[in-house]
């Protein structure tokens, strides 16, 4: 049986917040982090597009040190989208547009196609950015992601700020596009029934620790430690 291919590994990582982080990312994977405020969902996510680099330990995407990419095409290939998005004065079209234009990539048409992936009319190519709701801008800002074609995206509380139906239409979204877009997503969420509804596997911190991870149902239906069943109840 071919294995199936191993996105992202980290070993034994180590930085002033987090302590012992070893895991594996396999292709076609959502991976959900759920914990307590500071427990370093995000600085997590920030060691895997550089944002921050570990004192000990080794990051690999896709078979190799992310030391050995180019800052800029890490980035391409590991995309990041936040709680509030960060796009730019101009039009929907200039913001999509943007990533692509670096790597001389971008087309005409490419447009379209990724305000389709997260239910957004063509005409909205010329709308200026300020004239969106929060959600559509959220909604931009992952076609804007998407637009890099990334192999995996990390996602720090991307529904937070969005309404019900944004929710909604973001999570179909994110449910669509692995693994056919992107290989795996790595997704921090305060919300643990979001995590419940999207992970395929979870990872439950505390402390700059991973305190559990494993199959999402199992995690949520049998937590092992004290921890996370306090967590879960809470
Ligand atoms: N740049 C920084 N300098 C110093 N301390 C930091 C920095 N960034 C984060 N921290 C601290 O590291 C710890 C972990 O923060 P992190 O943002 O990773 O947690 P989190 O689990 O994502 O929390 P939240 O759910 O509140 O966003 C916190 O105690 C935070 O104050």
């Amino acid at each position: 049986m071919e294995e199936t291919e191993t996105i992202i590994q980290m070993e034994d990582v180590h930085t002033p917040i987090l302590k012992n982080i070893s895991l594996q990312v396999k292709k076609g994977e959502i991976i959900t982090l759920i914990g307590g405020s500071g427990a370093g969902k995000s600085s997590l996510l920030m060691l895997l597009n550089r944002l921050v680099d570990p004192d000990k330990g080794t990051i690999h995407f896709r078979g190799r040190d992310v030391r050995d990419y180019e800052i800029p095409k890490l980035r391409k290939s590991i995309g990041m989208v936040l709680q509030s998005s960060s796009l730019f004065e101009g039009t929907v079209a200039d913001n999509l547009a943007f990533g692509p234009k670096l790597f001389q990539e971008w087309e005409e048409n490419m447009g379209e196609e990724l305000l389709a992936h997260v239910q957004l009319p063509a005409s909205y190519l010329h709308r200026e950015v300020e004239t969106l709701s929060g959600g559509e801008q959220q909604r931009v800002a992952f076609a804007r992601t998407l637009a890099n074609r990334p192999d995996v995206l990390l996602l720090d509380e991307v529904t937070s700020a969005v309404d019900l139906k944004n929710v909604d239409l973001i999570e179909a979204f994110l449910l669509e596009i692995v693994p056919k877009n992107v290989k795996a997503i790595m997704m921090v969420t305060h919300d643990v029934k979001q995590a419940r509804r999207l992970g395929d596997r979870t990872i439950f911190m505390e402390n700059g620790k991973i305190v559990e991870m494993g199959p999402t149902e199992k995690l949520f239906t049998n937590p092992q430690t004290e921890r996370l069943q306090y967590f879960l109840k809470e």
